[in-house]
């Protein structure tokens, strides 16, 4: 989140009569907050006590919002404005946990010495073993160098480490993965591949996080190449996947064939240029680029992709627009067209909001908060690990957007996140695309 943006916890407290709440929405919306989730803390027959998380453009219109709640009278009451995102990194968000107790001396000899010698040994002979034995095939690096963290861009591996542990915090809790962050002090693409061989065999697979473009493209593949593992750029596939699920969605509901569909992707970085060539492999034939960077566009054309020369030229071209550039705002109200579908990815700001552009005639609008990869990555890795697959190939990411799309509702780009049948639903077609 940028300084601009604040997310706070408002306890209202209404005197327990109908209509009350509604005032304290309206005043909160009039002042420009947007409200998230509302938890109910205590209903009692004088009052009723809530939690409301809101979100505002910046701390003036809290306080804003706040005063206007304030205002209200009647018995409303703010009790207090609480920060509920520093609160809940406050330790950090994971903590590794034993999976089996030590109570007595014979749990102790059994977990630990002497015990463990003869596991050791086991795998020794057979490594193999090792698969059923400790929890490697069950856990994922996530590694990140910190060069392009969300769209803050190169602010570092430690400073990126929240949100590796979010990816750390999901991975368990939709899909039981253990996920262990890697932070690396160097972008050196040599330095990195060599370090990730060197620490391998201490996981599953490898998910790439937040690495930057170009050299992330280098080392994907050489890692990829020369590892026995899994290994996938969740910031390039898994947006692919979910992007190309949002986009066969939206053509199913504006009925127009998804080949015949005229996409346009905006920054052509590590997430534009992967949807790009996932569109193109799924045959999407009119898929046009643009970026600011000569070199991202040539790299574009390298896998046969057509270019545009500017922003205007692509919003006035395409019937489906993406953009991951990482810039707040870069696409104006005037540029939308009547119709057009619009997916603006960057996170934590998208390139033009989607109440926004459905006020300038968009037909769909989504953001990065919808149309992001946590729908796809934690299925993706599930999938792979249970069919002990060595790599991850197209054809698994294809049915992994296939998986999703057959889990959105009707009206809808995607599904949310939340539904944890989405995650099953894309670990059970991952696998199966490994055994076909
Ligand atoms: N919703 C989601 O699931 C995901 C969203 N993203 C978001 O996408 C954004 C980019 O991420 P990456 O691709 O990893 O970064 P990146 O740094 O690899 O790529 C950004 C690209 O945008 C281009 N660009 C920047 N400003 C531009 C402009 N004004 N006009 C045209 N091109 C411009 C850059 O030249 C670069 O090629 C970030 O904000 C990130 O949060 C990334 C991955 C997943
Ligand atoms: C969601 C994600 O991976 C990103 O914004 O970088
Ligand atoms: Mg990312």
């Amino acid at each position: 989140m940028n300084k601009t943006q604040v997310l706070r916890t408002l306890i209202v407290e209404t005197p327990s009569v109908p209509g009350n709440f509604a005032k304290v929405a309206t005043a909160i919306g009039n002042a420009g907050g947007d409200i998230g989730d509302i938890k109910t803390i205590k209903i009692g027959t004088l009052s009723t006590v809530r939690d409301i998380s809101v979100q505002c453009e910046n701390l003036a219109c809290l306080e804003e919002a706040v005063q206007a709640v304030r205002d209200l009278g009647g018995g409303i009451q703010v009790h207090a404005v609480s920060d509920d995102v520093m609160k809940v990194h406050e330790g950090g968000k994971i903590h590794m946990k034993s999976r089996t107790d030590v109570r007595s001396v014979g749990d102790l000899r059994r977990v630990y010495t002497p015990g463990v010698a003869d596991v050791c040994t086991a795998i020794q002979e057979d490594p193999e073993k090792a698969r059923y034995f400790t929890s490697i095939g069950n856990t994922v690096a996530i590694v990140t160098d910190g060069t392009a963290i969300l769209g803050l861009g190169n602010i570092g591996p430690v400073a990126g480490m929240p949100v590796m542990e979010g990816k750390s915090v999901l991975f368990d809790q939709f899909v039981g993965i253990s996920g262990v962050p890697v932070l690396l002090d160097t972008s050196d693409v040599d330095q990195v591949v060599e370090t990730v061989k060197h620490i391998h065999q201490g996981y599953g697979a490898i998910l790439l996080e937040d690495i930057g473009s170009p050299h992330c493209f280098e080392i994907e593949e050489r890692l990829k190449a020369e590892l026995p593992i899994p290994v996938m750029h969740d910031d390039q596939h898994g947006t692919a996947v979910v992007t190309l699920a949002a986009v066969l969605s939206a053509c199913k509901a504006a009925k127009v064939d998804p080949e015949k569909a005229i996409v346009g992707q905006i920054g052509l970085g590590a997430a534009g240029l992967a949807i790009c060539r996932m569109l193109m492999a799924y045959g999407v034939k009119d898929v046009y680029g643009t970026d600011r960077d000569e070199e991202a566009l040539e790299r574009l054309r390298s896998y046969e992709g057509k270019t545009l020369g500017s922003l205007d030229e692509l919003m006035e071209k395409c019937d489906i627009v993406i953009a991951t550039t990482g810039v707040s705002g870069l696409i104006k109200p005037e540029m939308v067209k009547e119709g057009q579908i619009i997916l603006a990815l960057s996170n934590p700001h998208p390139e033009i909001k989607p109440e926004d552009a459905l006020n300038a005639g968009a037909a769909y609008a989504a953001d990065g908060r919808l149309i992001n990869n946590v729908l796809g990555f934690p299925g993706i890795f599930r999938g792979a690990l249970d069919a002990g697959a060595k790599e991850i190939t197209y054809s698994m990411l294809i049915a992994a957007a296939e998986a999703i799309v057959y889990q959105t509702k009707e009206g809808e780009l995607v599904p949310h996140a939340l539904d944890p049948s989405v995650h099953r639903a894309v670990s059970q077609a991952v696998e199966n695309a490994v055994s076909r």
